[in-house]
């Protein structure tokens, strides 16, 4: 079943064209990894999926039932595009719960949870400002991961990641893709999207070719 569809969607940026008449499907329930040139409209792509930018002509509708109340805001979404947006004097487990307070899905224990499986210790103080790329890659993921979104939009998840921990992201996002979670990811390792993907999109010069992984 559809829960977002992307219909004859094309975006210019300054006379730029990113995306030219673009049609795809996200099917419930499905992983899809994203790959093409640096440049070639990935990101843009992601952003377009939950409404963050939309499209010059085209349509993107996002079934309701990811929608909130008012059907304006991408409820039911984890989102990491463009890094962590975080509080940098806070903790990691600070700013999830900042995060958390907002809608009141998650308690402490939850979100204690999630920094435990990607890999950042909960009980930590260390303030974000002085994390590593790869701690700071490791919250992004957190904060997409809290209140379990039955979609995840992922731009490059395993960016600045050590071998092991991108081991442990691919297990952790693989199981959630098994419990039904539907997964967009960039990444441009082929290897990453085997592990995790059921499909792969191209995109490259403002078209897009979807094909599933053998
Ligand atoms: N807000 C914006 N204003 C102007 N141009 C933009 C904007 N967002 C994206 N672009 C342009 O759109 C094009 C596609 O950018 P995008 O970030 O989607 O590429 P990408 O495929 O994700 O690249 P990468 O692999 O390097 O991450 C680029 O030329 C970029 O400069």
């Amino acid at each position: 079943m559809s829960i977002i569809d992307v219909r004859n969607a094309s975006k210019s940026f300054k006379g730029q064209t990113v995306l030219a008449d673009v049609s795809l499907t996200i099917e419930r329930g499905r992983s899809y990894g994203l790959c093409g040139p640096n440049g070639s409209g990935k990101s843009v792509l992601l952003q377009m999926l939950c409404g963050l930018i939309a499209p010059d002509t085209g349509s993107v509708s996002i079934d309701s039932s990811l929608l909130s109340a008012d059907r304006t805001f991408p409820d039911r979404f984890g989102i990491s595009i463009n890094g962590p947006a975080y509080l940098a004097g806070l903790s990691a487990i600070d700013n999830l719960l900042d995060l958390a307070a907002i809608r009141k899905r998650d308690t402490r224990a939850d979100c204690e949870a999630v920094l435990d499986d990607v890999g950042l210790d909960p009980r930590s103080r260390q303030r974000v400002r002085t994390f590593s790329l790869g701690m700071k890659q490791k919250l992004a993921l957190a904060q997409a991961f809290i209140e379990s979104p039955e979609v995840l939009l992922l731009d490059e998840p395993f960016n600045a990641l050590d071998e092991e921990s991108v081991q442990n992201i691919t297990t952790l996002l693989r199981a959630k893709s098994e419990s039904g979670t539907t997964i967009v990811m960039t990444s441009h390792h082929r290897s990453e999207i085997d592990a995790i993907c059921d499909s792969i999109i191209t995109i490259n010069g403002g078209k897009i070719r979807a094909d599933t992984v053998a």
